[in-house]
């Protein structure tokens, strides 16, 4: 698809508000978090969990998560009316019509970029480097690249792990500072605190998660989790 090709994104219909139904609360009210509850979405999260999954295996779970994550997170995509000529005849048929930007966050967040792309092949890719402080838990930026365009189209940003929130809200930030409005978040395990940090600083910005995990550790590791994901995708431990 060339540039002329690809149109503003706008969303057809709004995405109604999900119920909340994690482990976090029993309280069940309207914000903007998708939990992909799916059978074979919550079997692929229970191996990324156990420690015992190595590494090649903690990638290709990985992959398989994203896409049935991603698939959610796209349901809305706008489409136009196409036709094709099938051996028995000409049949209608729809084409996916959106600008889609797929913004992974440095390092972890490349384990679900693929995944993703196979989604939705068009998209352009942006990246975001960030690093959380040992100590401290505070991501700092080390890299950031955007293909035009922000603006005008959907923004899906990728990253496993939403802890504090802290590095969603800073790459949030950072796309909206160069002209995005249209952002989805993605990852695979949301503790309730970092979804609480991204509803206070982008209340319109869905989240896409098969997991609200039940809290942040001393340490800002989410309980139960399933460790630093960069490591076990990259067996960096
Ligand atoms: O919500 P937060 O508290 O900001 O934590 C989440 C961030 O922590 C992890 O990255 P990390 O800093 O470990 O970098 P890495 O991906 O290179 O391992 C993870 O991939 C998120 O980006
Ligand atoms: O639990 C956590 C928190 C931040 N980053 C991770 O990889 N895991
Ligand atoms: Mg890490």
């Amino acid at each position: 698809m060339d540039a002329s090709e690809r149109r503003p994104y706008h969303s057809p219909r709004r995405v109604g508000p999900a119920f909340r139904t994690g482990t976090a609360s029993d309280t069940v009210r309207p914000v903007p978090v998708h939990v992909i509850s799916h059978p074979v979405a919550q079997e692929l999260l229970t191996h990324l969990r156990d420690t015992r999954t190595p590494s090649p295996l903690f990638r290709q779970y990985a992959q398989r998560l994203s896409v049935l994550i991603a698939t959610e997170a796209m349901r809305d995509l706008p489409t136009e009316a196409v036709v094709v000529d099938t051996p028995l005849g000409p049949a209608n048929g729809v084409k996916v019509s959106a600008s889609v930007i797929v913004v992974p966050v440095l390092r972890a967040g490349l384990g679900m970029l693929d995944a993703v792309l196979s989604v939705v092949p068009h998209a352009r890719v942006g990246h975001i480097g960030l690093q959380r402080d040992e100590t401290t838990a505070v991501a700092s930026q080390y890299y950031a690249k955007f293909p035009a365009g922000l603006d005008a189209s959907l923004v899906v940003l990728v990253d496993p792990m939403l802890a504090t929130g802290g590095s969603a809200v800073a790459s949030l930030q950072l796309l909206a500072s160069r002209g995005a409005q249209r952002m989805r978040l993605l990852c695979i395990v949301a503790a309730p605190e970092g979804i609480q940090e991204v509803e206070a600083h982008f209340p319109d910005v869905e989240i896409y998660t098969p997991a609200i995990d039940s809290h942040l550790n001393a340490h800002k590791f989410i309980v139960p989790g399933l460790g630093d994901f960069g490591d076990r995708l990259y067996g960096t431990m």
